[in-house]
């Protein structure tokens, strides 16, 4: 099947838009969850979508630095964020490939702007540079990710009924930050 520029949904925030969080207790997001990534993002130009996290001593692997499974885990959000709120249709990851090109110590601000690069049938292609505290910094974390589009049973079946219907209630009274419709 043949890979298509990816259309923003017309319900997409425009750029400027800070994207809320999705799920209170996501580790990539959510503000209940202590030693999560706190990941904030913000809608740019395109199909664009730009998030920060801070690296802090919660999110170690060698002493002072981040550790590459969280980094992952950092660009798991930002390219799942980028794909839920541009598309807005449901979706999960399918495969996500990591490239660790410099350390990231604790402390640093990782930038990491993400880009929409196509669609295939139910196929999503994105992609993401981390670069070290500036957004024109040097580049420490690259990463390709493929989405899959998915219906909503697809959490019912498999996750936490009683949360996802906190959860949908919670999109229902905050449709501006997330609509899980698509
Ligand atoms: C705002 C939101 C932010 C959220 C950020 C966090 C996002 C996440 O972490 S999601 C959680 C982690 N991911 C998961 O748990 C997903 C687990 N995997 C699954 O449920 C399934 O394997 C799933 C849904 C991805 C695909 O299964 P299924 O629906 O049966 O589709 P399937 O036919 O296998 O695949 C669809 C297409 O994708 C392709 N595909 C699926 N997985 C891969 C893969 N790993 N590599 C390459 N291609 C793949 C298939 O080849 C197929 O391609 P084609 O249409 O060309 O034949």
């Amino acid at each position: 099947m043949e890979t298509e520029p990816a259309v923003p949904h017309h319900n997409a925030p425009a750029a400027g838009s800070k994207l809320g969080v999705h799920y209170a207790q996501c580790f990539g997001c959510g503000d209940e969850q202590e030693a999560g990534l706190h990941l904030q993002s913000t809608v740019g130009e395109g199909r664009t979508v730009h998030s920060q996290f801070t690296v802090t001593e919660a999110h170690q692997g060698a002493p002072g630095l981040a550790h590459g499974g969280l980094l992952a885990c950092a660009f798991d959000e930002a390219l799942g964020a980028t794909v839920g709120n541009l598309l807005r249709k449901p979706a999960v990851t399918g495969r996500l490939e990591t490239d660790f090109r410099r350390p990231v110590p604790v402390g640093s601000i990782l930038y990491i702007a993400a880009t929409l690069d196509g669609t295939a049938g139910r196929k999503i292609y994105v992609s993401a540079d981390g670069r070290l505290d500036a957004e024109d910094g040097p580049i420490a974390v690259r990463a390709r990710g493929l989405f899959v589009m998915v219906g909503l049973e697809h959490f019912t079946t498999h996750g936490d009924p009683e949360a996802l219907e906190k959860f949908r209630e919670a999109a229902r009274n905050n449709r501006e930050d997330w609509n899980i419709n698509p």
